[in-house]
C-alpha cells in the first residue's frame, strides 16, 4: 500500500500559504480539522520544512547514531523522568499508555518486560531552563548543535501554522488563538533510531519497535524515512491497526491527548505504534534482520503553566464539558513517570 492509497488523509498545505485566498485557507483548515476529527492522523504536504533540510536532519541523526556508545553516552538522558533531554540507549525508555497513577504500577512493571528496541535523543529550546539540553562536546559531532537548534525553530514555525489552521477549523474566531500558549519553548525534537532486529523477535513479541501509545501534548509532527512500520489504531475498529506508509517529505501530523482535551474530544488522539515494516524486501539474511528505521518526531506543547480547559467552540448542549481544567506541567509529569524508571517510585512499589 502506498500513502496515496492509504486511509490517512493528505492535506496540501499550499492552501494555507500567505499567497492563498481566504477561501483556500478556509478549505485547508476544514480538511485538516476533518482529518483530525475522523482519523487523528494526517499527511501534510507542501509545508515549510524543505526537502533538503529534512535530508540533512536525517543525515545528522545517522551520524549521531553511528557514533560508538561511549561517545553517545557523553550526553546521557538524566536519570528519572523530570528532565527529558539527551541520549537514551536501547531499553531506557518504554512508551506506554498508562496514566501514571498508583493503579498503573503493576502495569508499568509488566510493560518493562518487553523492551522497545530503539535509541533516542531529545532536544528542546535553549531557553527552557527547566529542561536543559544535554549536548555532546562540540568536537565529537561538530555542527550538530547548531543545525539542530535551527531545525527546532524551523519546525516550530510550521507548527504555528498548523495550530492556526486548526484554530480556524474548530471554529475559533481568532486563528492565532494557540500562539500565546505555544511560544515554542516547551516543544521537543526527538531523533529516533530503531536498529536492525530479527523479525522473529517482534513476531513472537519478545521485543517491539515502539509499543502502542498516544502522544500527550498538543500536536506531533513526524518525519519518517522510507523503512515503514508506523501504524495507527483503526478509528472505526479498536484493536485493529492500519499502516501509515512513508510519503517522502510529508509531515505525518497527529493530535495529542492535550489537544483532544482542549477540543472536548472533538479531535482524536489516536493510538499508534511502530512494528515490522510491511513488505518482505525490508528484511535481510537468514535471520530476516529488519532494516534500520530513522524517524524524527517534533512534539508541540504549551508552556508548563498553561491551563487547559475545553474550548467554548467545542462545547454545546449535545457536547457538554468532559474534562476538568488541568495544568500542562502536572499532566506531563504524571504521564512521564510511567515512561522512565524512577528509583524512588520503583522501591515504593516493590516494598
Ligand atoms: O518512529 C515513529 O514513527 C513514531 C514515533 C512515535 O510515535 C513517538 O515517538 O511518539
Ligand atoms: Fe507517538
Amino acid at each position: 500500500m502506498t500513502a496515496e492509497t492509504s486511509s490517512i488523509p493528505i492535506v496540501d498545505f499550499a492552501g494555507w500559504d500567505t499567497k492563498a485566498t481566504p477561501e483556500q485557507r478556509r478549505n485547508t483548515a476544514k480538511q485538516l480539522t476533518e482529518a483530525c476529527r475522523n482519523v487523528g492522523f494526517v499527511y501534510i504536504i507542501n509545508h515549510n520544512v524543505g526537502s533538503e533540510k529534512l535530508a540533512q536532519a536525517f543525515d545528522w541523526s545517522k551520524k549521531l547514531y553511528d557514533l560508538p556508545m561511549e561517545q553517545k553516552m557523553l550526553a546521557p538522558h538524566p536519570s528519572g523522568f523530570t528532565v527529558h533531554r539527551g541520549y537514551s540507549p536501547p531499553g531506557l525508555e518504554k512508551v506506554s499508555n498508562a496514566m501514571g497513577d498508583e493503579d498503573d504500577a503493576e502495569l508499568t512493571k509488566k510493560l518493562r518486560q518487553i523492551s522497545d528496541v530503539k535509541e533516542s535523543y531529545e532536544i528542546g529550546s535553549e531557553r527552557n531552563s527547566d529542561q536543559p539540553n544535554q549536548w555532546l562536546p562540540e568536537n565529537v559531532l561538530p555542527g550538530f548543535r547548531s543545525f539542530m537548534t535551527d531545525f527546532y525553530w524551523e519546525c516550530h514555525q510550521t507548527a504555528e501554522k498548523i495550530l492556526s489552521a486548526m484554530a480556524l477549523g474548530i471554529g475559533l474566531s481568532d486563528e492565532n488563538h494557540f500562539r500565546p500558549t505555544h511560544p515554542g519553548h516547551n516543544n521537543q525534537l526527538r531523533l529516533l533510531h530503531y536498529p536492525p532486529v530479527p523479525a522473529a523477535d517482534i513476531e513472537k513479541q519478545l521485543s517491539t519497535r515502539m509499543g502502542a501509545h498516544s502522544d500527550w501534548g498538543s500536536i506531533t509532527m513526524l518525519f519518517q524515512d522510507d523503512c515503514g512500520g508506523l501504524q495507527i489504531e483503526n478509528p472505526h475498529k479498536s484493536g485493529e491497526f492500519i499502516d501509515v506508509p512513508p510519503l517522502k517529505d510529508a509531515i505525518v501530523m497527529n493530535v495529542g491527548d492535550l489537544m483532544m482535551r482542549w477540543s472536548n474530544d472533538s479531535l482524536k488522539s489516536t493510538v499508534h505504534r511502530v512494528t515490522l515494516p510491511p513488505t518482505q524486501d525490508r528484511f535481510t539474511g537468514d535471520e530476516r534482520m529488519t532494516r534500520a528505521r530513522y524517524s524524527i518526531p517534533y512534539f508541540v506543547s504549551p508552556e508548563g503553566q498553561s491551563v487547559v480547559e475545553c474550548l467554548p467552540s467545542c462545547v454545546d448542549e449535545k457536547h457538554p464539558v468532559k474534562y476538568k481544567p488541568i495544568v500542562w506541567d502536572d499532566y506531563r509529569l504524571m504521564r512521564a513517570s510511567v515512561q522512565y524508571e524512577n528509583p524512588a517510585k520503583e522501591t515504593a512499589v516493590s516494598a
